[in-house]
């Protein structure tokens, strides 16, 4: 059954390898053993797909919005990304991933998107004993504490009195390294024992597209189109993101 099933989505399979052979951590739950597998790849698809996905619209929107940011974005890949082809009409088709972690702009353009656009607005989660919270509240084991994560990543007394707004430059040292912002502060990934395991994957695959997309294309928001938040497991936009986009030419 194994081959079988592997075969079908090839795309999964390093994940399904590393369960299936990494035995002594899920010994318990029989990594072995088919529905195991199918649960576990379904929920990464599951976790993995609208999230990107809802993030990424919500910061290409945003880039609309502030075309000085998409500015200083391309001009970061053009300093710091060496493409592997000279051929000018197969601009970027293809660079290093390592180099992806030098785009340091791009990486605070993104979790700025994130923080103000979190794919995940809201979670719940019960203590599994009773407990007093920072704020002096009590709650039983049965209690859900439902917090949102759209409101937290906008409160001024945690970002300050511009947190509103769609700055990059907030996640960036005046010697231009990323500057660490703890994942209590930055929830959009959760925090502790059950963060997002797929963080790392998400950052690459949004750094990815967003550098095929910048570079080789201009995309401008069909005038008239009303962007409204879906308040959902998911925050999709209600009517989606319509754009026109257009092949750029001048690739600099
Ligand atoms: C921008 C993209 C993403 C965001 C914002 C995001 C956010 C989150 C959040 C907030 C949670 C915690 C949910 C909860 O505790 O109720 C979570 C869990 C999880 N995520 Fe992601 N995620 C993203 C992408 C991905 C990707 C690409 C993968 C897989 C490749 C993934 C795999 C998972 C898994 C397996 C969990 C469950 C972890 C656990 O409960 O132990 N995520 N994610």
């Amino acid at each position: 059954m194994l081959p079988g099933l592997l075969a079908e989505i090839p795309r999964v399979y390093d994940y399904v390898t590393e369960f299936a052979l990494n035995t002594t951590k899920y010994k318990l739950l029989n990594p072995g053993d088919d529905k195991f597998l199918r649960d576990m790849i379904l929920s990464f698809m599951l976790a993995g797909r609208d999230t990107t996905g809802s993030a990424l619209t919500w910061f290409f929107w945003l880039l609309s919005k502030n075309p000085e940011v998409t500015t200083k974005i391309r001009q970061e890949i053009n300093t710091k990304l060496s493409p592997r082809t000279n051929n000018d009409s197969d601009h970027f088709s293809s660079f290093n991933p390592q180099d992806l972690n030098k785009l340091v702009y791009l990486h605070g353009a993104l979790c700025e998107a994130l923080r103000l656009y979190p794919p995940v607005p809201f979670q719940h989660k019960s203590p599994t004993k009773p407990d007093v919270l920072p704020s002096g509240h009590r709650v039983d084991a049965s209690t859900k504490i439902v917090f949102c994560l759209y409101s937290l990543g906008r409160m001024k007394s945690l970002w300050g009195e511009d947190a509103s707004e769609f700055k990059p430059e907030r996640w960036i040292s005046e010697t231009g390294r990323l500057i660490h912002v703890p994942s209590f502060k930055f929830l959009s990934f959760n925090a502790g024992p059950r963060t997002c395991l797929g963080k790392e994957v998400a950052m690459t695959q949004m750094k990815t597209v967003a550098v095929k997309v910048i570079q080789n294309y201009e995309i401008e928001i069909v005038e008239g189109h009303k962007i409204e938040p879906v308040p959902s497991i998911i925050l999709h936009m209600k009517q989606g993101l319509k754009v026109m986009v257009t092949k750029r030419c001048n690739l600099v």
